[in-house]
């Protein structure tokens, strides 16, 4: 069976700096697969090159064994790869149950196409994620962690089959990060992939099936969490700088 996600040598520049060189690997359904590195190491890069938001300048994205690459982000949304941004930028006029209603009517296959039934999922969706009792407050009167909620509610309700999670912990404290963890297992099991990149290395161990390791760009480590994290060239590259 093919793999959900394969990203097959994959290179991308940005004038002289390679900000990811040569990566690959694949993630299965229904698998969690977690990306970290230090500051810099091109994660968002990666998921960037795999939502469509960049293209790269080498190698090859395929999902569900189809090569993407030509396919603008759009067109993958619609296929089913949703994503959240590390920089949250919600529709601030618009309630936050709208905000989600606007990711269903843009979602998989084209999307819903009555306004009623996008509000309808999207209350759905923030239900999921915990945050339906805020459904009619205006999105920009969220504070931080219901923001980091209302990006995974509006990737959700784009209904993918891959979920491409930016720093969806950061900044949370350990109560809203397990709340958080749990989310991404609900999503899992209803055979959802996802990719989670996150800076919090307790939460993405347990939360993570695999850890791939990003450093300068390149993939360095790709495996159990218990064991990339006790690689020494992962030690030395990321939990050794982070602890300097
Ligand atoms: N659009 C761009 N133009 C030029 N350089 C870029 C661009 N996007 C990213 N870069 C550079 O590519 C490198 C990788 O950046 P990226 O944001 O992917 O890293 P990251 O691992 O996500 O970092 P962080 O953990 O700080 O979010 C960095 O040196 C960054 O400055």
């Amino acid at each position: 069976m093919n793999a959900r996600l394969e990203v097959r040598h994959v290179t991308r520049r940005f004038a002289g700096l390679v900000a990811v060189r040569d990566v690959s690997f694949t993630l299965a359904q229904d698998e969690i697969l977690g990306v970290i590195g230090p500051n810099g190491a091109g994660k968002t890069t990666l998921i960037s090159l795999v939502s469509g938001t960049i293209p790269p300048s080498e190698g090859e994205v395929l999902f569900q064994g189809h090569p993407i690459n030509r396919l603008p982000a759009f067109r993958r949304a619609r296929l089913g790869i949703g994503r959240t941004f590390q920089i949250m930028q919600p529709f601030p006029g618009l309630s936050v149950q709208d905000n989600v209603a606007v990711g269903a009517l843009f979602g998989q296959g084209g999307g819903e196409s009555e306004l009623a039934k996008a509000r309808e999922q999207a209350r759905e969706c923030l239900d999921f994620v915990g945050l339906g009792r805020f459904a009619g407050q205006r999105a920009d009167e969220l504070g931080g962690p219901g923001r980091k909620r209302l990006e995974l509610a509006k990737a959700l309700a784009m209904k993918p089959k891959l979920l491409l999670c930016d720093e969806v912990m950061a900044g949370l404290n350990h109560v809203e990060i397990d709340e958080v963890i749990g989310v991404i297992r609900k999503v899992r099991d209803q055979g959802i992939s996802v990719l989670v990149i996150e800076h919090v290395i307790k939460a993405i161990k347990s939360l993570s099936d695999r850890l791939l390791v990003l450093h300068h760009g390149e993939k360095i480590a790709d495996g159990a969490p218990d064991a990339v994290l006790s690689d020494p060239a992962v030690v030395q590259a990321y939990l050794g700088k982070r602890r300097a």
